[in-house]
């Protein structure tokens, strides 16, 4: 789905101006733009803002009539080049392999082509004039939406989806329709408004150089080139319709850029939406002054809905604290607030955030953020670009932000990956990501992650997409680091059991709250109180597990954000709730060194052990 943005609006609300203009000009400035009124290539004045023409004639009320000629130009154009390119993009989806390779490289050869020059070429075969110079833009622009269409459709074609509906026997005209086409009408959509501002300025282009709209109609390509006789004495000539192509464009460019904004909710930019909180917050949690990172009340909305709702805690230099929750409890915003890569589409407050001196809330460090701060992702296979050798990715970073030469930057990553278990380092330098297998590749990400030495390192379930070999492998090579560097770990799991073998300390969250906080020795010896906690290990298989090893699922599932109660999240779901709980949200009580939970049933025991 696309979401809204103030470009996108502004775009649209400019285009929409126009459209209105191109449909009211001719009537209502008609009569002025043909009118002669004697005094030819006058310059700007009261009666005539932009002057007049070498006829006489008023050039702001030709350049505004010239809108509807222009705008009809460029959208049936826009028309041609997208109905051509997405029908022989999926023409050759749909043919046997053999036409699909010929296909594409026949589109490869002519994306190749720069579109003016194919334009200029078809326009000479057609000869100078309106329909011919729609045709030649629309015929010139096809190819960029053929090859996007075919891309998409061969990404979209391998899901399991189309997959699924091609065994069950649907025919591949009604896979297009139904399963490929919805799938990628978006990046179309942007492609289209692309193609729009392309066409709007080659085919003013055409007119301009003689070869589009010819005398007596008019374009504003056609405008700019009479206007271009008189540059030096009348320059409002031709100031006119080349603010008029220039406007129109950038107004177009406005809604792509949105469109494409939109369409990827998950788009990441260094936050400059991170901000300091409005109202002071309460403590981080563990308050400690030797912590390297320490966030305090860190909230992450997206639409007036709160997905993250005031997290604190810290972490000490060398420390491996672990998060750990049900899929959308708020794991990874949170720990990408830290690292200061959140969505383009959530906003993101706190009333403190900080590696140890360096203020994460005042703006941007990307030197200290790049180097002090590194990233592990879950998928290795998207944490690469496919398209880059490994080598150039790894030494990217050293050679931005350490200043070491090519040479230098080469041996510290094959070191790097050396430290990594990874056999002849040199020669997988020079190999594209897919050349590694999955293991290897979440192995050279860690590498590449530790490259700078930083100071913490955030792992964002690094070993979900492994087989459990590989993922015992790359738990040791954190541990390794650890000990070895002293690299302090954010390491976020849906898996209690490798958070306790791994890490020191546990954060436990809950629909968007941290609801327990305790070393992961109490963790391990059964000494977790909050209700969630414990509901969420017994629900974890162990393969040792004594008695009868029966699990207990945790009945119901957690509130989405927009549906979180007033109280407490997890209420509803308690076997110890009680009516306070769905009331008010409980506070963080200390329950021992490093431990503290929220929970109103535990608050209760407190007070009557305390009476
Ligand atoms: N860009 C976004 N825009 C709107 N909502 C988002 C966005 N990213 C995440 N969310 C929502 O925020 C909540 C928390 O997401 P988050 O990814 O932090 O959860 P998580 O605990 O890491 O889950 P998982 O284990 O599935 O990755 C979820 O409800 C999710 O749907």
């Amino acid at each position: 789905m696309i979401r809204s943005s103030r470009g996108l609006a502004a775009g649209l609300a400019g285009l929409g101006l126009i459209a209105v203009l191109a449909v009211a000009a001719p009537l209502v400035w008609g009569g002025d733009a043909a009118h002669l009124s004697g005094a030819a290539r006058e310059g700007a004045s009261g009666a005539h803002w932009l002057g007049t023409d070498a006829l006489g004639r008023d050039v702001l009320a030709r350049t505004l009539v010239a809108t509807r000629l222009t705008l009809v130009m460029t959208l049936s154009a826009t028309a041609i080049a997208g109905t051509i390119g997405i029908l022989l993009g999926t023409a050759v989806w749909v043919a046997g392999p053999r036409v699909r390779e010929a296909g594409l490289r026949l589109i490869d050869v002519m994306v190749s082509y720069p579109a003016v020059i194919l334009a200029l070429a078809v326009a000479a075969i057609l000869g100078a004039g309106t329909a011919a110079a729609v045709v030649a833009i629309g015929v010139a622009w096809s190819p960029a939406f053929a090859r996007l269409t075919a891309n998409l459709a061969a990404s979209v074609a391998g899901r399991d989806f189309v997959a699924a509906a091609r065994l069950l026997g649907v025919p591949p005209h009604r896979v297009l329709v139904r399963h490929l086409l919805p799938n990628i009408a978006e990046p179309l959509l942007v492609l289209l408004s692309v193609a729009f501002a392309g066409t709007l300025t080659a085919l003013s282009g055409l007119s301009f150089i003689g070869l589009g709209v010819q005398a007596p109609s008019y374009d504003w390509g056609a405008l700019l080139n009479t206007g271009l006789d008189a540059l030096y004495t009348n320059p409002a000539e031709a100031l006119g319709p080349a603010v008029a192509i220039t406007l129109t464009g950038v107004l177009a460019s406005f809604v792509g850029d949105g469109l494409a904004a939109g369409a990827d909710p998950h788009r990441i930019g260094i936050s400059g939406r991170l901000k300091k909180a409005p109202v002071p917050v309460a403590a981080p949690a563990a308050d400690d002054g030797e912590a390297l990172l320490t966030v305090a009340g860190l909230r992450v909305s997206a639409g007036g809905v709160d997905l993250v709702d005031g997290v604190s805690f810290t972490v000490r230099p060398g420390e491996i604290v672990g998060v750990v929750g049900e899929s959308g409890s708020g794991k990874s915003l949170t720990a990408m607030a830290v690292a200061r890569l959140l969505p383009d589409t959530v906003t993101a407050d706190a009333g403190a955030l900080r590696l140890d001196d360096l203020d994460l809330l005042a703006g941007a460090a990307p030197d200290r953020l790049a180097t002090e701060i590194g990233v592990v992702y879950q998928d290795p296979a998207a944490s690469f670009n496919p398209a880059l050798r490994l080598g150039g990715q790894l030494t990217e970073v050293l050679r931005r932000h350490r200043g070491l030469d090519r040479r230098a930057a080469r041996t510290k990553a094959a070191e790097a990956l050396a430290a990594v278990r990874i056999t002849r380092p040199e020669a997988r330098l020079r190999r594209h990501p897919h050349e590694l297998s999955g293991g290897m590749r979440q192995r050279a990400m860690i590498a590449s992650a530790l490259l700078t030495g930083p100071r913490l390192l955030i792992a964002d379930e690094p070993t979900t997409a492994l087989d459990v070999t590989v993922q015992a492998e790359i738990l040791d090579l954190l541990r390794e680091a650890n000990r070895r560097d002293g690299t302090a770990m954010l390491f976020i799991s849906h898996d209690i059991g490798v958070i306790a073998s791994l890490c020191h300390r546990v954060l436990v969250m809950y629909a968007g709250r941290i609801v327990e906080e305790l070393p992961v020795g109490d963790l391990v010896a059964g000494r977790s109180r909050h209700p969630y906690t414990r509901a969420l290990l017994d629900a974890t298989p162990r393969v040792d597990a004594e008695g009868d090893g029966e699990l207990t699922t945790i009945p119901g599932r957690p509130p989405a954000p927009a549906d979180r109660a007033a109280g407490c999240a997890f209420a509803s779901r308690c076997a110890l709730a009680m009516p306070k709980c769905t009331e008010e949200p409980p506070a963080a009580i200390s329950l021992g060194a490093d431990h503290r939970a929220a929970c109103h049933a535990l608050d209760q025991k407190v007070e009557e052990n305390a009476s």
